[in-house]
């Protein structure tokens, strides 16, 4: 994990061999009190247009909408309320991209501006288009610039750090790795701040991270998740098999040289699908339903969609639509999934079964409670491509 690993098989090459690259950038890096930083933009954009011009497609993640626009709205610091966030964005999304448009144009580069929400993500029909729209876009010469869509994502379905947002990125895309800029050259075994500090050259597991204090945001105050989104990203990635590296923005040359800068997180597992990371990783869920043990054979073992029959008791507030879990009798969650009825719907449904419910409800009241198709089982595993 630290320095002191002895003879690492880092892999750091793949950066400079990679076919297809997601290059990720924070708002610290991008910005300053007075909005966008353009020699900034333009150092990273020189970076990028090399690895383009030796043929690796790339795909640019950025951040700094809402720090772009905390200077033009006279706003003084980031916002917290949402309303203003999507102001800000709003905003500093037009300048961001108009930045790096008239950048990229020196090197004959065209841009394209591409606003995801994580719906987007996890709905079939939207992640396809994005599937679709992204790989065009590279088919074209394009490089795409995705961000979230601040100005219409709502707090409840939202991502709100690109960091995961760039891991998904990475995954829809097949991408062969995932490169994390931010404003410090490293993950390190404390916030770098902290005396004694030591960098983390490669992490091959979760595990090796046990030790480490992983902290928020730095001290620009402009970034969202720190740390600790960033290693979320690495973990997503690594998981579906792409590796990650995390290093400061002044370092992306040489990260992309393959030389030993940063902290390199070794690919483990296979490919995923998005909408499943989502799911079982990512998604805030709004309540439970406690199921039986034949519930969870049928659920879990037998991937059969859940039934009222199955249910002993409903938590927390939801409506038809939320992510909900599904716990087994000790409590241990087991899958998570999209409810097809309310929390209010659902007690009186509880122990019936199918042809008892069509009875006393109705026809719509047939569906199961959890289809099997919008359920991830938990722990997630890893699937062939
Ligand atoms: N263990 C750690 N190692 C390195 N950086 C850390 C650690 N814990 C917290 N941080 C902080 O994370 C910050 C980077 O995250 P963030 O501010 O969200 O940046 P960005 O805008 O690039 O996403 C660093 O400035 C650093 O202070
Ligand atoms: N979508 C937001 C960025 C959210 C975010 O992840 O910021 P950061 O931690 O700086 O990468 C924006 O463009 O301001």
């Amino acid at each position: 994990m630290a320095d002191h690993v002895p003879n690492p098989v880092t892999g750091r090459d793949t950066l400079h061999r990679a076919r297809r690259l997601v290059v990720k950038i924070g708002s610290s890096s991008l910005t300053t009190p007075m909005g966008v930083n353009g020699r900034a933009i333009d150092s990273l954009v020189d970076t990028l247009a090399a690895v383009r011009a030796r043929g690796t497609e790339v795909v640019l993640v950025s951040s700094g909408t809402i720090a772009a626009g905390i200077h033009p709205l006279g706003l003084g610091k980031r916002p917290r309320d949402l309303a203003t966030q999507q102001a800000a964005a709003a905003v500093g999304q037009g300048k961001l991209l108009a930045r790096y448009t008239a950048s990229f144009a020196r090197h004959g580069l065209e841009v394209a501006q591409v606003l995801l929400t994580a719906e987007d993500l996890i709905r079939r029909t939207q992640y396809t288009n994005a599937h679709r729209a992204l790989n065009r876009l590279l088919a074209l010469d394009v490089v795409p610039i995705v961000n979230e869509n601040d100005t219409v994502t709502t707090a409840e379905i939202r991502f709100g750090d690109n960091d995961r947002l760039s891991a998904l990125v990475a995954n829809l895309l097949r991408a062969d790795a995932l490169l994390l800029l931010t404003d410090v050259d490293a993950l390190y075994t404390a916030p770098p701040s902290r005396p004694g500090s030591r960098r983390i050259r490669h992490v091959a597991s979760r595990s090796d991270l046990d030790e480490v204090l992983i902290g928020r945001t730095g001290p620009a105050g402009v970034g969202t998740g720190g740390m600790v989104t960033k290693v979320d990203a690495a973990g997503i990635a690594t998981g579906s098999g792409i590796h990650a590296l995390v290093t400061s923005a002044g370092q992306a040359e040489a990260a992309l040289a393959g030389e030993d800068v940063g902290t390199w997180f070794q690919a483990s597992g296979r490919r995923q699908s998005a909408r499943g990371i989502w799911l079982g990783l990512l998604a805030e869920v709004q309540g439970r339903v406690v199921i039986d043990d034949g519930a969870v054979t049928a659920v879990v073992t037998n991937k059969r969609s859940l039934l009222p029959a199955g249910i002993t008791g409903v938590q927390g507030r939801f409506d038809a639509g939320d992510p909900i879990e599904l716990a087994d009798p000790r409590g241990t969650v087991v899958a998570r999934g999209f409810v097809n009825y309310s929390s209010t719907e659902l007690p009186g449904m509880l122990g019936r079964r199918t042809a008892q419910l069509l009875e006393e409800f109705g026809p719509e009241y047939q569906r199961p409670v959890v289809h099997t198709d919008d359920c991830v089982r938990l722990p997630l595993r890893s699937r062939r491509p």
